[in-house]
């Protein structure tokens, strides 16, 4: 009887669909597979599957180019008959999305079974995630970080915080259950700020020991418990750098799965032109300066690490595109040529 409902919904939600545009229709089915075990493990048998290896992607070298394999559901059924309990794995796999003809693509961790063996079957390699964002394709590397973001998640969440009992995701893995508590566990990501402070002619961008040298980036901080982002902005400025933010304004957002998933919400803050002077915090950085404009248009052309100065030190250079430190920077630069002009 539940199916024959489950089915009648289906027909009727299809129908519903032929008047909507295909990006809702594709929200409506990828909802439809989280919600619904059945629909999902049946749709596993046709998607296309994302491969890792402890969290590192699945890559193939083609020329110059680095490409982010698809393997289709009779592949991924050949390769795990390999090995031993080839069906278990496919149920650890997770939905990341779907192609316009709703064809679902799922990501999967082998980490437990021989890497080499894998590699050997698909011509490819795994690599670490902090290579691979930045040598794919721009529209992968979003895939690439919420696929790993979401088995990371999976990873870590094997058992309840309150019980200790083992918990178990449902089809998609858009959640996890306790089912002695009852306690439904959700996917998190922790919401970080990252702001470009400016005086109005020069911003302000600063090192953390654990960038590579160079590097200088925009301000960030975690979003403390019960902050709105307006706090966090004028927190993290007054603790990192010792400034008062003026006014701020919202610029973009963009998930990033380094350490393990934040949503990065980026932002430009204005400080008073009087009150520029620097009282970096040096437990969290171990340099804060002011750059003009000339500055940061020539740190842009460098390549990561690429010139030193007369000192042995290198240059300043700059996050790559795929950070949204780097657009917050070409943000100002924009800014900033347009008042010349
Ligand atoms: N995509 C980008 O352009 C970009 C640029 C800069 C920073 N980031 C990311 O932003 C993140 C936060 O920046 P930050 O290091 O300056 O933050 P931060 O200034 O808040 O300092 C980090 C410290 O905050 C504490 N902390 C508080 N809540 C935390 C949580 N939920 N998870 C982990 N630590 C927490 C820890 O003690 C940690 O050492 C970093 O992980 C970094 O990867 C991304
Ligand atoms: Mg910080």
């Amino acid at each position: 009887m539940a199916a024959i409902y489950q089915a009648v919904c289906r027909r009727a939600s299809s129908l519903i669909c032929r008047f909507h545009s295909t990006y809702v229709q594709k929200m409506r089915y990828l909802n439809d597979l989280k919600e619904d075990d059945s629909l999902c493990r049946q749709a596993q048998t046709s998607g296309t599957f994302y491969l890792f290896h402890n969290l590192s992607p699945f890559l193939q070298e083609v020329g110059k180019q680095y490409l982010v394999p698809q393997v289709s559901a009779a592949e991924m059924k050949r390769i795990l008959e390999k090995f031993k309990e080839a069906e278990q794995w496919i149920e650890k796999s997770v939905l990341i999305g779907c192609s316009d003809e709703h064809v679902p693509h799922f990501a999967l961790d082998l980490g437990a079974l021989e890497k080499s063996v894998i590699e050997a079957e698909l011509k490819g390699s795994f690599t670490d995630l902090r290579k691979a964002l930045f040598v794919v394709d721009e529209k992968d590397s979003p895939l690439l970080a919420s696929a790993q973001s979401l088995l990371r998640w999976h990873d870590s969440h094997q058992y309840c915080s309150k019980t200790g009992q083992p918990t178990q995701k449902n089809v998609a893995g858009s959640k996890r259950v306790c089912h002695a508590s009852g306690i439904i566990y959700y996917p998190q990501m922790s919401p970080v700020v990252i702001t470009l402070v400016s005086d109005g002619s020069r911003c302000l961008l600063a090192r953390q020991p654990s960038f590579p040298q160079g590097m200088y980036s925009a301000l960030s901080g975690f979003c403390d418990m019960g902050e709105n982002v307006e706090e966090t902005v004028r927190r993290e400025v007054a603790e990192e750098v010792g400034l008062e933010v003026e006014s701020f304004q919202y610029s973009a957002s963009q998930h990033w799965p380094f350490p393990s998933s934040c949503l990065m919400i980026a932002c430009h803050a204005l400080v008073r032109e009087q009150q520029t002077e620097i009282s970096m915090n040096s437990l969290e950085l171990e340099e804060a300066r002011w750059f003009d404009l000339e500055e940061i248009v020539e740190g842009l052309k460098r390549a990561p690490g690429s010139s030193k100065q007369d000192d042995g030190r290198l240059l300043p250079w700059f996050p790559p595109k795929q950070a949204i430190a780097h657009q917050l920077i070409r943000e100002w630069v924009k800014q900033q040529t347009s008042q010349l002009a």
